[in-house]
This record gives C-alpha cells, structure tokens and sequence, in this order.
C-alpha cells in the first residue's frame, strides 16, 4: 500500500528525500579499507583468502578457463539465448548513435587545436552474485565499453557453491564480448582491478553494481581508477492521469519494488480514485509474487503517493525528487518531456512499462539513484571514453602571439612560462 504524502506537506517530501540519500557506515568502510589494503600487499593469495571466508570456496586460480565458460554456457536454455540475441542488437543500436568523434580547429594559417576521443583501453564489470543473477546488466555495461573500443573487458562474480559461474552469466558476457572472467566478488574484487595482482591486470575503470562492501570499495579506490557511480536501491515513479490504468500502474510499482527492500516505488497522479484503485492492485498483485516479503517491505519503507492538481505540478514534484525510473502515464507524454528535468530513464505513455528498458528497449539500465539524476546521467559510451586536447602553432604563430603570453605569464609571477615563449620570439 502507498502512503500517501499531502502535497502542501513540504516536511514530509523533505524527509523523503533525506532517507534515500547514501551514507556508507564507517564500520563498512573501515572493514573495506582492510581488505583493500591487504589485497594491495598480499594479491592473489588475499583473493583467494576472502573467497574462502564469505563465498565459502577454495579455489586454485581466479580465472574462468575457456572450457569452464563454454560448458556453462551450454547450459542455457534456447529461448533465454534467443531474448538476449535480440536484446543485444537493441542495445547496440542505440548505443552506437553515442559515439563521438574528435574535432580540429584551424584558427587561422600556422593555428590548429583539436580534441581527439580515445577509449580506455581496459575496464572490469561487477557482476554481483550473490541472492540474484543479473545477465542483462552484463550487456548493459559490457556493450556501450565495446561500442566504445574497449580492448579489454574483464568482468568478475563471486563463485556459487560448486566455485562456478551462473550458466546465463557465462552467456552474456560471451555475447557482449568481455574478453577475460574472474571468479572473485566483493571488496576484495574491487581492490584487485584496482590494484592488480598476479592474476588480474588492473583495468582503467570500475563498472556494475553490488552490495555495500562493493560501493564502499569503489569509493575507496576511485582516484585510483575512475568508477561508474555507486548505486543506490532502485526507483520507480509513476505520473499517472485520469486515463491512466490502475492495473498497469501497480504492475509497474512493484516491478522496481521486487528488487529491494530499499527500493522506492510512488505515485504522483492528478486523479485522487486511482490511487484507491492501485493501492487495491498492489494488494491483488503482490500477492502471488514470489517476491512478495521484498516488495511488501519496500512498500511499506518507501511506497509513497502525492495527489497533484496537475500533471505539470506531477512533474514538478518529480523533477525535485530525481528519480531513477520516470514513467509518465499520461495522454501526449512527448508535448511534457521538456518539463522534466531531473530523470535517470524516462518511459512514455501507457504501454511503456519500465521493464522493457530494464532488458529489452536498448537504453541503459544503469542508471543515476539517489537523487543523484540531479547532476548524473545514465551509463552510455561516453562513460568508457577520454579525451585529450592539442594544439600546433607554427614558428610565425608564436611570433605574432609570444608577447601575449609573456604578459600574462609576468602577471602571475611564473618567469619560466614567460620565457618559453620568449625564447621563441627573436
Ligand atoms: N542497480 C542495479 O542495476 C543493480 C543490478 C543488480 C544488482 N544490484 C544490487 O547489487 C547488490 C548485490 O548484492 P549481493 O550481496 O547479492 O552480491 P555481491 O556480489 O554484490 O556481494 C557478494 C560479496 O560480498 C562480500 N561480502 C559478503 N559479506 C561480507 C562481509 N561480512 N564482509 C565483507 N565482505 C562481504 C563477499 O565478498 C561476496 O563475494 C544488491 O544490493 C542488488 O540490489 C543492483
Ligand atoms: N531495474 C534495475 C536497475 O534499477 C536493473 C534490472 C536488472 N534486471 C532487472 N532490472
Ligand atoms: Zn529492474
């Protein structure tokens, strides 16, 4: 059931806004640090160490041997195999369309600058591995670093029991291309991509999501390498108006609601019966989940509604809270699109349920929480890429302009930076 929020109540939605925001305990931290610092010192044999202690498996080596991947692939069943092929291609299309070129400039004769846009050349994905299994998070991330010309992609998951990978992990990550895979998970993983140790190279960048000692650890290493973002519990919120279908609406709540007991799931609507009418549906529904102690939890944590006296005030309200997962469920969602602001993903009309974008659509679902689409944007090519500037000024080009770098170098003090100009001035 949704708890509604009367919308004159600003201490309410200030309060809600207050709860999702992420704050790693610092007996997480202090715990991460550690294990970081002696995988930085003692590498693979820490690895091995950590995978005994919380996966409970002894393992000889890290690395997925070629066989060991093949034979769990086999593994899967046809029509999985056939729902990520298509997935794929979707995925690939419109990730392809984010690629960027360099530019150059020719300023005037003897004057050009340019941008040049290089891939990282090596990054690892988390894949977590513990209550469930993800594998359209593995083409979610593996895919945009492919597009981008990632030469090596290596993913790493904790072993199950028997000290393999899920069969649909394997798949995925053979059908999006990852290059290497690593049976270790945790903080533990983190530090060595972060770091390296004799098995694992240390990549350039961090991606995917995971538990808490996971995010803690990205936070930790970042600097060291660049990371993707920390994830926080998934989030959806609904626009809905008079037309829209109470079914659809709580069919959607509860399929971000399944995910975690953290999630949040809300309702903005300008129509005061459907919120009746889906608190009924959320009832009918979730009672045959097989989820249903998760969603009924996160339901209960952060199950909100706010009746609005229209669906620009819904949008407005919307913009303050950043959500994850915008759907708006109103007639001509394209004419409002411009209103929203702040928005991981957005799914327009009613038949666009959020799921379609979580496997299928080809946007990403990696995506900003937290309220943290305020400032960030989902995970597309531009999050495997650099770039770096250049310049060229002929022999007459720093004649005519030296002097200008003179000044403002003797104006700051710095000498030197005067001089080199100067010495190419006669
Ligand atoms: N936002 C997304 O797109 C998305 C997608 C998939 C999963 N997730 C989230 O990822 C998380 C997955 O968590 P998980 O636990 O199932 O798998 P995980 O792989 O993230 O974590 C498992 C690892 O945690 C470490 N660990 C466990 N207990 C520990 C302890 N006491 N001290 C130190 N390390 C410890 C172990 O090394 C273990 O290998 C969930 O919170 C899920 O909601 C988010
Ligand atoms: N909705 C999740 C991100 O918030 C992604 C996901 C993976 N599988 C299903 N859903
Ligand atoms: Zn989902």
């Amino acid at each position: 059931m949704l708890t509604r929020i009367y919308k004159e109540d600003k201490d309410a939605l200030k309060e809600y806004l207050m709860s999702r925001t992420q704050d790693l305990s610092t007996d997480v931290l202090v715990t991460v640090s550690n294990i970081i610092q002696d995988v930085k010192e003692n590498k693979d044999e820490a690895c091995l160490k950590y995978t005994q202690q919380f996966d409970k498996v002894s393992l000889d080596t890290m690395e997925v041997s070629q066989e060991e991947w093949d034979a769990q692939i086999l593994k899967c069943d046809d029509s999985f195999v056939e729902a990520m092929k298509l997935a794929k291609k979707n995925i690939e299309d419109f990730h392809k369309l984010q690629k960027q070129n360099g530019y150059l400039l020719q300023k005037e004769k003897g004057i050009y600058l340019g941008q040049r846009v290089l891939s990282l050349e090596a990054v690892g994905i988390y894949v977590p591995g513990g209550r469930a299994q993800y594998p359209s998070s593995v083409l979610m991330n593996a895919l945009p670093a492919k597009i981008a010309g990632v030469q090596n992609v290596v993913m790493v998951t904790p072993p199950d029991k028997n000290g393999t990978i899920h069969p649909n992990i394997a798949y995925a990550a053979k059908l999006a291309g990852v290059d290497k895979i690593y049976k270790i998970g945790g903080a533990q993983a983190i530090a060595a991509l972060a770091y390296g140790t004799q098995t694992i190279d240390r990549v350039d960048k961090i991606v995917g999501p995971g538990n808490i000692y996971v995010a803690a650890a990205k936070k930790l290493v970042y600097g060291t390498v660049d990371i993707d973002m920390i994830a926080g519990p998934s989030e959806i919120l609904v626009v809905a108006d008079e037309k829209a279908n109470a079914e659809y609406v709580a069919a959607d709540l509860l399929s971000q609601a399944e995910h975690d007991p953290m999630a949040s799931a809300i309702l903005l609507t300008t129509n005061e019966e459907l919120l009746d009418l889906v608190n009924q549906e959320l009832l009918k529904q979730s009672a045959v989940l097989p989820k249903k102690e998760i969603v009924e939890q996160s339901l209960k944590n952060y199950g909100k509604a706010i009746v609005c006296d229209s669906v620009e005030e819904c949008i407005s309200i919307s913009n303050e809270i950043a959500p994850e997962h915008l759907e708006l469920m109103i007639q001509n969602p394209m004419e409002h699109l411009q209103e929203v602001k702040n928005a991981g993903s957005i799914f327009l009309g009613y038949y666009t349920c959020e799921s379609i974008g979580d496997y299928f659509g080809g946007t990403n679902h990696v995506l900003p929480t937290s309220g943290t689409a305020r400032f960030s944007s989902a995970l597309s090519v531009d999050s495997f890429i650099k770039k770096s500037s250049y310049l060229y000024y002929s022999k007459q080009a720093i004649e005519a302009y030296g002097k200008y770098i003179e000044t403002i170098a003797s104006e700051e003090h710095l000498q030197a930076h005067a001089n080199a100009a100067k010495v190419r001035v006669k």
